[in-house]
């Protein structure tokens, strides 16, 4: 049958009014009308027959993604998903194939492995893809980051660390010799974002790379960290384009060329830096790359595959521990009481400063609490990585979660849940203690470097780290938050956190 025959026997059941339109409008109004039918049927199956429509959650997410689209567009996903979980409880359907958990039991179910079960793997979209398109420790597929796993984890152990704390030590000397030359003669108001960033930046680039990015010495970013801090937002782009057809060639009309090339800049750069860390082969320095170096590709990993985790080690080893201590900086100063508490405990421990160690830092209760309580109010990764349900589905505390849905733990809402914890919004490192008080806290609802056999390797680093730097400035200066900081902790996240400046006034610590 020709088409304008088929048109024919339509329009003889159609009303008058349509049946003497002509064939152009009828295709041009079903070409309209198709989209939006398909578009209604999408809806209607999303609120009452998909097999999530049982879940908790605001009617429009669970029917279209684009409440979610929205917050991760706005940088407000993580304090969204907050908003959420505290207003339906604790399984939330954030958008249609897509269910958030706070109870502590779903660290367990989704990304811990249990026995008899494969691992949960990552929901892609909320990863970026490395800038030469090879999969990252962050991305690959079980096998490969097994082996890429097995060949860091040599450089994460605890005899690597403890030969790591020269190298370490050497930055935090030239933080506090930095800081010590710009409050001369007296007192003077910092930056303390950009010198943690500083520090943190040019310890993981010497673990990574060999030589570090030099921004203490220069007292400003090396080009290869600004380029990183621009490009957060892309990224929050490129997680709604992997959810839309045709999103990676739209996502080249999004990022400005200019960002478009610093990155380039910034690989070409990677690349250079790589290549003269495989010729210094075996330094006999203890850095992340050093085992991974002694291997054959097929065991260890191929250049582009070390540039590829080189952007994860220095990203994820720096950028985290200094949100983490400027967030505790910004606690510390706003919060009453604490500052007393920790100079007593820090400035009580040591008779010269050449006494604070990594092992003497260990034995600081109050710090660590300090440090912990700062990883559950403001953790350096808010969202954190949702994982896929495979197959036909999966219990997750104790819910029968269908095939293809995404689920995860989104940290900042765990974390700040009042079904975790008592005065749950507010800074008292003393739940950290054993203060009665906290007795029902759910302390293991906070995982700040998420569970199971992709979490985070740097942990024990981190920890290192941070307490080292923190009883370093405490022990060093006497520290005020300037007013225009007051407001700091307001903030955007897109993936991590949109740090402005926290200024603060620094004054050294006079002793005789
Ligand atoms: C306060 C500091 C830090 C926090 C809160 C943190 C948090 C995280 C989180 C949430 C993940 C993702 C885990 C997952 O998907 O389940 C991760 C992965 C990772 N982190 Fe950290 N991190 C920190 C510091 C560090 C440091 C200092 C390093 C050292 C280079 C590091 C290296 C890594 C690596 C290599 C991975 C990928 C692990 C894998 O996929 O097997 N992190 N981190």
């Amino acid at each position: 049958m020709s088409l304008s025959s088929s048109l024919g026997s339509i329009r003889s059941m159609l009303p008058a009014a349509i049946a003497n339109a002509s064939p152009a409008v009828i295709l041009a109004a079903g070409f309209t009308l198709a989209p939006l039918c398909s578009f209604l049927i999408y809806v209607i199956y999303n609120l009452y027959f998909h097999p999530l429509a049982s879940f908790p959650g605001p009617r429009l997410n669970a029917s279209t993604p684009f409440p979610l689209y929205r917050a991760i567009l706005c940088g407000n996903l993580p304090m969204y998903t907050e908003r959420l979980h505290a207003r339906y409880g604790e399984a939330v359907r954030i958008a249609p194939g897509e269910v958030t958990f706070i109870n502590p039991d779903a660290w367990k179910d989704v990304y811990a492995i249990r026995p008899g079960k494969a691992q949960k793997p990552k929901d892609q979209r909320h990863v970026s893809v490395g800038p030469n398109h090879i999969p990252s420790i962050l991305r690959t597929d079980d096998q490969t980051h097994a082996r890429y796993r097995r060949s860091l984890s040599h450089g994460f152990s605890e005899s690597s660390l403890q030969k790591q704390e020269v190298i370490v030590k050497g930055y935090i000397d030239m933080l506090i010799q930095r800081l010590q030359e710009l409050c001369k003669p007296g007192s003077t108001v910092v930056d303390m974002t950009n010198w943690y960033n500083y520090t943190t930046f040019d310890i993981i680039g010497d673990l990574a790379f060999g030589e570090s990015f030099g921004c203490l010495e220069n007292s400003k970013y090396h080009f290869w960290v600004s380029v990183i801090f621009s490009h957060f937002r892309t990224a929050a782009w490129a997680n709604i384009m992997r959810r839309v057809p045709f999103g990676q060639y739209l996502m080249k009309w999004i990022v400005p060329t200019k960002v478009q090339a610093e990155k380039t800049a910034q690989n070409k750069m990677t690349h250079e830096k790589v290549r003269a860390r495989i010729n210094s082969g075996d330094n006999g320095r203890p850095d992340f790359l050093s085992n991974v170096l002694k291997q054959p590709a097929e065991k260890g990993m191929s250049e582009d595959e070390l540039v590829s985790n080189s952007y994860v080690l220095i990203i994820a080893g720096s950028e985290t521990t200094a949100t983490l201590l400027s967030g505790v900086t910004y606690y510390i100063l706003t919060v009453p009481g604490v500052m007393d508490k920790l100079k007593a405990e820090i400035r009580g421990a040591f008779a010269a400063e050449a006494e604070i160690t990594w092992s003497a830092v260990n034995q600081l209760p109050y710090t660590l609490a300090v440090l912990n309580e700062g990883l559950r109010m403001y953790p350096p990764v808010p969202f954190g990585f949702p994982r896929m349900v495979e197959g036909l589905g999966d219990f997750v505390c104790g819910r029968w979660i269908p095939g293809g849905t995404s689920i995860g733990v989104p940290i900042l809402a765990a974390n700040r849940s009042d079904t975790n914890f008592h005065k749950s919004k507010e800074f008292i490192p003393e739940r950290f203690m054993g203060d009665p008080e906290f007795e029902s806290d759910k302390r293991n609802a906070v995982q700040p470097f998420s569970v199971g056999p992709r979490n985070c390797l740097g942990r024990n680093l981190a920890y290192a780290e941070m307490r080292l730097i923190l009883a370093r400035m405490i022990w060093n200066f006497d520290m005020e938050i300037a007013p225009d900081s007051w407001n700091w902790i307001n903030q955007k996240a897109y993936v991590v956190w949109e740090k402005p400046a926290l200024n603060v006034r620094l004054a050294p610590v006079a002793r005789v």
